[in-house]
C-alpha cells in the first residue's frame, strides 16, 4: 500500500468518487504540512524523499486530468501514464530539492585572475509558472573573479537548480546572477538568457520564431559599458 494510497479511489470504469475527491483534499493538506518553495529560491529546499512522497497523490491528479480529456485511464496504452507523467513532473522541477551551498562543495577556490570568466551556451529547461508548459534556450554566464574563482561546472549546475523550477524568464535570469555574486563575490557577473517560449508558440499567440532575450548585470557590468560590451561581444563571438 503506498503512502498515500489510492488504489481505492477509482471505481472499475476509471471513475473518481466524491469520497476520494474529499480523501484527496486531506491528503493534500499532509503535503503542505511537509514543506512549500519561495520565490526566492535557495531559502527553502524540499529534500528528494519528500518530493517522492508526493507521487501517488501527482499520479492520481494525472489520472483525474486524462479522465477531463475524455480518456480511459483503464486502457492498456494509459495505465502507467499517470506515473510516468508524476515522474517526469518530479523531474522538469528537480531544482527545488536542491541548494546552491549543496552544490559549490570546496570548487569555490583562490586564484589570481581578474579577466573575465565567460561559461556560454549553457542549455536551459524550465517550465513556464503560468501555463506549465515548457521554455527552453541558452544561458551565457560571465563574472570578473576578485581573489576567487569558482569551478566551471558549477556555472551550470547553479543553472539547473534555477531553471528546474516553475519560473519566469526575468527572475531565473537574476537568480542566476544574485547566486553566482554570491557563492564568488567577483567585481561583476552578467548574465543573458535567450530562450523560446511554448506558451507562446503551441498555443496562445502561436509566434514560431520569437525569442526572449533577458539580461541581469551585476557591479562592474552594471557601471561599466565597456566591460558590459566586452561582455557582449564575447558571447557573440
Ligand atoms: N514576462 C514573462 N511573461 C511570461 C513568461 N512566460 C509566460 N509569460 C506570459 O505570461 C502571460 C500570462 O498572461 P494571461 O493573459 O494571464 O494568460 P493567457 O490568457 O494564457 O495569455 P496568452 O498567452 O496571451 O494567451 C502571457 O503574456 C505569457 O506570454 C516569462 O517567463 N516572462
Ligand atoms: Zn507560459
Amino acid at each position: 500500500m503506498p503512502i498515500f494510497g489510492f488504489s481505492d479511489s477509482l471505481n472499475d470504469k476509471g471513475e473518481r468518487s466524491l469520497s476520494a475527491s474529499k480523501s484527496i483534499d486531506a491528503k493534500l493538506d499532509a503535503l503542505q504540512n511537509i514543506g512549500s518553495h519561495d520565490d526566492d529560491g535557495d531559502t527553502e529546499s524540499l529534500p528528494k524523499m519528500s518530493r517522492e512522497l508526493a507521487l501517488p497523490l501527482m499520479a492520481e491528479s494525472y489520472r483525474g486530468l486524462l479522465t477531463s480529456l475524455g480518456e480511459n485511464v483503464t486502457r492498456e496504452g494509459l495505465l502507467k501514464t499517470p506515473e510516468r507523467a508524476a515522474k517526469a513532473l518530479l523531474f522538469f522541477t528537480k531544482g527545488y530539492e536542491e541548494k546552491i551551498s549543496n552544490i559549490l562543495n570546496d570548487a569555490v577556490f583562490a586564484e589570481d585572475h581578474q579577466e573575465m570568466v565567460i561559461v556560454k551556451d549553457i542549455e536551459v529547461f524550465s517550465m513556464c509558472e503560468h501555463h506549465m508548459v515548457p521554455f527552453f534556450g541558452k544561458v551565457h554566464v560571465g563574472y570578473l573573479p576578485k581573489g576567487q574563482v569558482i569551478g566551471l561546472s558549477k556555472i551550470a549546475r547553479i543553472v539547473e537548480i534555477f531553471s528546474r523550477r516553475l519560473q519566469v524568464q526575468e527572475r531565473l535570469t537574476k537568480q542566476i546572477a544574485v547566486a553566482l555574486n554570491e557563492a564568488v563575490k567577483p567585481s561583476g557577473v552578467a548574465v543573458v538568457m535567450e530562450c523560446a517560449h511554448m506558451c507562446m508558440v503551441m498555443r496562445g499567440v502561436q509566434k514560431n520564431n520569437a525569442k526572449t532575450i533577458t539580461s541581469s548585470v551585476v557591479g562592474n557590468f552594471r557601471d561599466d559599458p565597456k566591460t558590459r560590451e566586452e561582455f557582449l561581444h564575447l558571447i557573440k563571438g
